[in-house]
């Protein structure tokens, strides 16, 4: 690719094998999740999710999403249990959605597409820091939720309600004092198998950990997250819709469940 990877005609998914050979690797994200072929898991822990609010520490507009970062040099966001062993810092989260309601989730379930799905970033504390864990099999593990169409959902406003000031690319404001718990669903039940990132450089190092039960957002805020530009102001605009990335081969992984 002569230019930056993306979501367009030119750069898409479809093109990032160019500059990315592993987007043909063994284990490569998202998936197409069927749940009759998942296994259950009786030796798969509880998913113990303990984020501290006053770690949130900006929103961003990085150009192929927007993303809320935490501050990381402690252990006081963290993601232990569940299928993984030690402790996964949250480093930041974001979102993939689509250009309408039909679609806009990366992981689909029974090939039906949600409009939209969270993504919890964290990395494992066995390394330095998140630059030294994003290139090892055990790295990451990302915590997935689906969002799917219904009432609105209070617990969004306060990040949907800050997109206003980061509609172009590089864009950030301040943004503090929010815990991410807030924005999970009642039931922790997940599926997880082991993956990668789903933009380049597409790194094979996570555990991923998707939730089962998704939480609501209404077309109202839907419309609010496509308001967001791939592009850097004075640039012709171009609409930060569609950027997720299609389920790839299962390459004969095992998805496991927590749940019966
Ligand atoms: N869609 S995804 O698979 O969850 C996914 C895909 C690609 C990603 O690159 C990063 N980088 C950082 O967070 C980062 C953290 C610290 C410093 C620099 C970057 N997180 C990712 C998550
Ligand atoms: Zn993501």
């Amino acid at each position: 690719m002569s230019h930056g990877w993306g979501y367009g005609p030119t750069n898409g998914p479809d093109k990032w094998i160019e500059s990315y050979p592993v987007a043909d690797g063994p284990r490569q994200s998202p998936i197409n999740i069927v749940p009759k072929e998942t296994q259950y898991d009786s030796s798969l822990k509880a998913l113990k999710l303990r984020y501290n609010p006053s770690d949130a520490n900006g929103l961003l507009n990085n150009g192929h999403s927007f993303q809320v970062d935490f501050v990381d040099d402690t252990d006081s966001s963290t993601l232990t249990g569940g299928p993984i062993t030690g402790t996964y810092r949250l480093r930041q989260f974001h979102f993939h959605w689509g250009a309408s309601d039909d679609r806009g989730s990366e992981h689909t379930v029974n090939g039906i597409n949600f409009p939209c799905e969270l993504h919890l970033v964290h990395w494992n504390t066995k390394y330095p820091s998140f630059g030294e864990a994003v290139d090892k099999p055990d790295g990451l593990a990302v915590v997935g939720v689906f969002l799917k169409i219904g009432a609105a959902n209070p617990r969004l406003q306060k990040v949907l309600d800050a997109l206003d000031v980061v509609t172009t690319k590089g864009k950030q404001t301040s943004f503090s004092n929010f815990d991410p718990k807030t924005i999970l669903p009642g039931s922790l039940d997940y599926w997880t198998y082991e993956g990668s990132l789903t933009t380049p450089p597409l790194l094979e190092s996570v555990t991923w950990i998707v939730l089962k039960e998704p939480i609501s957002v209404s077309p109202a805020q839907m419309a609010l997250f496509r308001k967001l530009l791939f592009t850097k102001e004075g640039e012709a605009e171009c609409c930060m819709v569609n950027n997720y990335r299609p389920p790839q081969p299962i390459k004969g992984r095992q998805v496991r469940a927590s749940f019966k």
